[in-house]
């Protein structure tokens, strides 16, 4: 009789980022407090926490800004401490809400500045005509192909994110870090922000993503896993539907709340 070899599993991909047991200190005082946090290829990461809560700390950790106090974190395998930051800031697309760009560039100027990470154009670098395709590409995936000549001041606070978010995948990043993306969006412009995210996850499945909020409305439905942090501390790690539930979330945030997915989406209100 053959005996029967189990199947062997995959090994999973290698990590896009690895933070050990993680601990920022910042006036005498753990902002974060020994916190482990594991990103793969595929994987939609959500970091979720009330108001001073560390996230921002952590998404400065992953987006190779910050070193921690104690802990490792690693990268695209590469540890934080041993490489130039600034080097490997370039393969890790970051979207910041807040971004400081003050002259008129048109849409498309603005997501091309992502090839060079910098804010304005660098003089006398010139796009190749496949990054100018790119742009165009992207600029479509993101749902603005009729606002690609518009102009940065007469953009809507949804657009600029979406343009954002499409200058963010110039250089081709693994890791794409979103800090509060639907910040200010009235209801149409948070909608068509997540799907725009949800769009771009199906196109790049390879991508990996961690987007930080303290709604979980603005939760995409792509999203795979959650991080729910607490007073700088980890309270929950893992795949979403078992980390966010009622009874975590209400601890989380201190309140009690019922939550609810539906269709993917999540939504919350107070339990009585
Ligand atoms: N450089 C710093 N020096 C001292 N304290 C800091 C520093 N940076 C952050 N903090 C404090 O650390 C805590 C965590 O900050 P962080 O910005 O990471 O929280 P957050 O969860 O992103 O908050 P929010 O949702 O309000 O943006 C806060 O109490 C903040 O005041």
């Amino acid at each position: 009789m053959t005996a029967t070899v189990p199947a062997t599993e995959a090994a999973p991909p290698p990590p896009l980022l690895h933070a050990d047991d993680v601990t920022v200190v910042r006036d005498g005082r753990p902002i974060l407090d020994e916190v482990s946090l594991t990103v793969r290829p595929g994987e939609h990461w959500a970091l979720l926490g009330a108001n001073g809560a560390g996230k921002s700390t952590l998404l400065g950790l992953c987006g190779a800004v910050t070193h921690p106090t104690h802990g490792t974190v690693e990268v695209l395998g590469r540890r934080l401490g041993t490489v130039d930051l600034r080097e490997l800031r370039a393969y890790v697309g970051h979207v910041n809400p807040r971004h400081p760009l003050r002259s008129p560039l048109p849409v498309r100027e603005v997501v091309l500045t992502g090839l060079t990470n910098s804010v304005e154009p660098v003089p006398r670098r010139r796009p190749t005509p496949e990054q100018e395709e790119q742009a165009d590409h992207l600029i479509d995936l993101l749902g603005l192909a009729h606002r690609a000549d518009a102009r940065w001041p007469t953009l809507s606070q949804g657009e600029r994110g979406r343009t954002l978010i499409a200058r963010s995948l110039m250089p081709r990043p693994r890791l794409v870090l979103l800090d509060e993306p639907a910040t200010g969006l009235d209801l149409a412009g948070r909608e068509r922000l997540l799907d725009s995210l949800d769009t771009l996850r199906a196109a790049h499945p390879e991508l990996a993503t961690v987007l930080v909020t303290h709604h979980l409305e603005e939760l995409p439905a792509g999203t795979t896993h959650a991080l729910l942090l607490r007073d700088g501390r980890l309270l929950a790690s893992g795949a979403v539907d078992d980390v966010l539930t009622s009874d975590r979330i209400s601890k989380c945030f201190d309140h009690p709340v019922h939550l609810e997915r539906t269709d993917g989406r999540w939504s919350v209100r107070t339990r009585r």
